[in-house]
């Protein structure tokens, strides 16, 4: 996919919302826990209640590598759902990866050759030549983490460096790398302070940002100084929409929350 393609998608639902599917077994219908493959049947009516007010889906994958080999069949089953059902969504693999080269490649090949994920997460500490393999994958991208949404994000990436806070250079060094232009970036929607300054580094690129809904941040907040003239972010909430309810209603009252998150963007979108 490429980000014209997003911004296609976004303009014609007028939404960013990015739908994390964070799926734990203690917390979906008990129903579904007699079928063969509760995950997958979590997601399936997930998306199919939500895929017309959402223009992404964010897998974590730790949800599904904490179920051993049944969790990751269950990872491929949706992706491959999403990808044959509904193409035009932009799907991201939340693995924050990153090691040396020859790992980082096949941590890209599993990704995006395998499971075909138009995205990944990647953690960016281990430096360019870390990134560079999920780079070198042409309407692929990678989605570096920038200023995340934990409390102790400060801990590293507002130290400060000779020349600014640590993940102003992540930002600024990762543009001077090969096919720069198939980065995103991770900012936490509780640090909404900051994107004023994160957009005059990157003020083109798209900002993948969790934390709306169960963590407490803010979209308007976020919006205020992080939009750009292509909108230029996707907004994720997981448990906020996933867990709206716990009975057979469950994907009902999600498409209600996703809903009622598509309605502010809209107001927000028909402002730009
Ligand atoms: O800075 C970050 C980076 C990633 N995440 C992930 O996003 C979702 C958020 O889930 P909620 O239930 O909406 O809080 C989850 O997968 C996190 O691992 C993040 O929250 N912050």
């Amino acid at each position: 996919m490429t980000t014209q393609q997003l911004y296609e998608q976004i303009k014609r639902k007028k939404s960013f919302l990015c739908i994390g599917l964070d799926v734990d077994l203690d917390k979906i219908p008990q129903h579904l826990l007699a079928t063969e493959d509760p995950i997958f049947e979590f997601n399936k009516a997930i998306i199919d209640a939500t895929h017309d007010v959402c223009v992404s889906y964010k897998p974590n994958t730790a949800f599904y590598e904490a179920y051993g080999l049944k969790g990751w069949q269950s990872l491929e089953k949706t992706i491959r759902y999403i990808n044959e059902k509904y193409p035009e969504i932009f799907t991201i693999a939340d693995a924050k990866r990153g090691d040396i080269g020859n790992t980082s490649s096949m941590y890209a090949k599993a990704f995006f050759e395998d499971l075909q994920f138009d995205s990944v997460t990647v953690a960016p500490y281990m430096g360019r030549d870390s990134v560079e393999p999920f780079l070198q994958y042409k309407d692929k991208f990678t989605i570096l983490l920038a200023l995340t949404s934990n409390d102790s994000s400060s801990e590293f990436q507002l130290l400060k460096t000779d020349h600014d806070e640590l993940y102003k250079e992540v930002l600024r060094k990762s543009k001077t790398w090969k096919n720069s232009n198939q980065l995103m970036y991770v900012v936490g929607a509780t640090r909404a302070e900051y994107f004023r300054e994160i957009r005059k580094i990157v003020p083109d690129s798209f900002l993948l940002v969790p934390g709306v809904g169960a963590q407490g941040g803010s979209l308007i907040d976020v919006c205020k100084y992080g939009l750009n003239k292509k909108v230029g972010l996707l907004i994720n909430s997981s448990r906020g929409i996933l867990y709206a309810s716990d009975k057979e209603d469950f994907a009902e009252k999600a498409r209600f929350e996703a809903l009622k998150l598509q309605r502010e963007m809209q107001i927000i979108y028909e402002k730009l």
